[in-house]
């Protein structure tokens, strides 16, 4: 697992007032962070956003204190032809409409490290359901059992996604809006950390300025995100790590 989600069920969260201070309004387009792919105007169509997060709902987040699921699809086997399995049909459909949008706007060969023709890898889906006031710990996915190319989808809510580089000393926070997606390769994948901050609301550039100080506060609600990564060779066999 990353960080530390299983403690956020446990959690107080924050009182809605007064809004906790704030740095910068949250950029509303990709940051200049090598590898991180963002089109904010990309959107998956809403019919599709709304039965994957319902599914999602109902099969995995039966009760309160569940806020996170792991999903496991294998390569297809050299002996067989047959489709990968393990994923829900529906997840299925999900990962060939994210490649359709994202086919025009992504380097070729970042389009096709996340969806190759034929997998050779295991994929992970992972799953995370956000009340307001939760986040995730700033982190990189874990470097031993997860290979490059990472793609996530939000569903119900927009949040800020905090995007930290140790070496260059730099920080940018990213609103990522419902039914957006985001893409990490490379730097974006190694070398900068990814998080969400424990927040009920979030302070957003406005559309209409160009200047990082001229924001709007958006208030978040459930939030449920998924996330696609490869399993690195050996990483399939989960542990209690
Ligand atoms: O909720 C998200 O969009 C990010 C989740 C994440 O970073 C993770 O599970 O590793
Ligand atoms: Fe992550």
């Amino acid at each position: 697992m990353d960080g530390t989600r299983t403690e956020n069920a446990i959690e107080p969260h924050f009182k809605l007032s007064p809004p906790p201070d704030t740095g910068p309004a949250a950029l509303i387009d990709a940051p200049p962070i090598p590898g991180l792919f963002f089109t904010p105007s990309l959107r998956l169509p809403a019919d599709l956003a709304d039965s994957v997060m319902n599914y999602c709902l109902k099969t995995f987040f039966t009760s309160a204190n569940i806020n996170q699921i792991m999903l496991f699809c294998r390569a297809p086997s050299a002996e067989s032809s047959t489709a990968p399995s393990g994923l829900p049909p529906l997840l299925i459909s999900l990962l060939d409409v994210l490649s359709d949008i994202l086919r025009p706007t992504l380097p070729p060969d970042i389009h096709s490290l996340l969806f190759p023709t034929v997998p050779t890898r295991a994929r992970q889906a992972i799953i995370n359901r956000y009340d307001p006031g939760e986040g995730i710990t700033p982190h990189v996915d874990l470097l031993k059992r997860f290979g490059d190319g990472i793609v996530g989808v939000s569903f119900g809510s927009g949040c800020v996604m905090q995007f930290a580089s140790s070496s260059e000393d730099q920080t940018y926070g990213v609103y990522l809006p419902e039914g957006s997606i985001i893409v990490m390769s490379g730097d974006a994948r190694y070398k900068w950390s990814h998080g969400i901050e424990k927040k009920t609301m979030d302070y957003v550039q406005t559309p209409d300025t160009s200047s990082a100080d001229g924001g709007r506060w958006v208030k978040r609600t459930m939030r449920m995100s998924i996330t696609f990564r490869w399993l690195l060779p050996g990483a399939e066999v989960v542990g209690s790590a």
